[in-house]
């Protein structure tokens, strides 16, 4: 295999299953594991190579996706939640004890992308969400370790993968929080 960007992803972008309606996302631990349920298919997932989302072992990018905040829930062991860093702008809700991180919530009501959470499909019992369509944050592996020689290879693979790189996030996403501030300015 040439470079290996995320377990789930290395094999060949797998399909969603249409009308997919969600399930449970468990943590790493052997047991007392936290559970999460999402009640919705995810929206934007994406291959994100930021030093902040959470990546299994061995990981180049995060795999991360969203849904609407109402549509999640933790189910098992909040105790076991703690926020990885208060001041971010994503309250990122890890395990203390494997460190998996099962959501992350924006509070903040201000913020562009307010209203959704995010979360890794890889965490679930099952599978059929929707799959990868980008990669954000590509830049960003570098600060992390990886070899700005081994840019070119990566940024090929992703491609190939059909993982449209980019360096903050995909066109779409960056109209959707232009917009939103737009509207925000527009009210103020
Ligand atoms: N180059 C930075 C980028 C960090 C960053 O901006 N991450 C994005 C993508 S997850 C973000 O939205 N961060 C908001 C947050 O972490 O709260 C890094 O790798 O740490
Ligand atoms: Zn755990
Ligand atoms: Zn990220």
């Amino acid at each position: 295999m040439s470079v290996s960007i995320h377990p789930s992803v290395d094999h060949g972008v797998p399909q969603g299953t249409p009308g997919f309606s969600g399930g449970k996302l468990h943590c790493n631990c052997a047991t007392d594991k936290v559970e999460v349920t999402v009640t919705s298919d995810c929206a934007h997932n994406h291959v994100c190579g930021c030093s902040k989302c959470w990546k299994p072992e061995g990981a180049t990018f995060a795999q991360i996706a969203v849904a609407p905040r109402e549509n999640v829930s933790v189910t098992a062991h909040p105790e076991k939640l703690v926020i990885v860093d208060e001041t971010a702008a994503i309250q990122r809700h890890a395990c203390r004890d494997c460190g998996a991180h099962m959501y992350g919530r924006i509070e903040n009501t201000g913020h562009p992308l307010y209203g959704f959470d995010f979360f890794h499909t890889e965490l679930a019992d099952v599978q059929g969400w929707s799959p990868p369509t980008f990669a954000a944050f590509v830049s960003s592996i570098i600060e992390t370790g990886t070899d700005p020689s081994k840019m070119d290879a990566i940024r090929g693979r992703l491609r190939e993968l059909g993982l449209e790189p980019y360096d903050v996030l995909s066109p779409p996403l960056m109209d959707f929080i232009a917009s939103q501030v737009a509207k925000q300015k527009a009210a103020a």
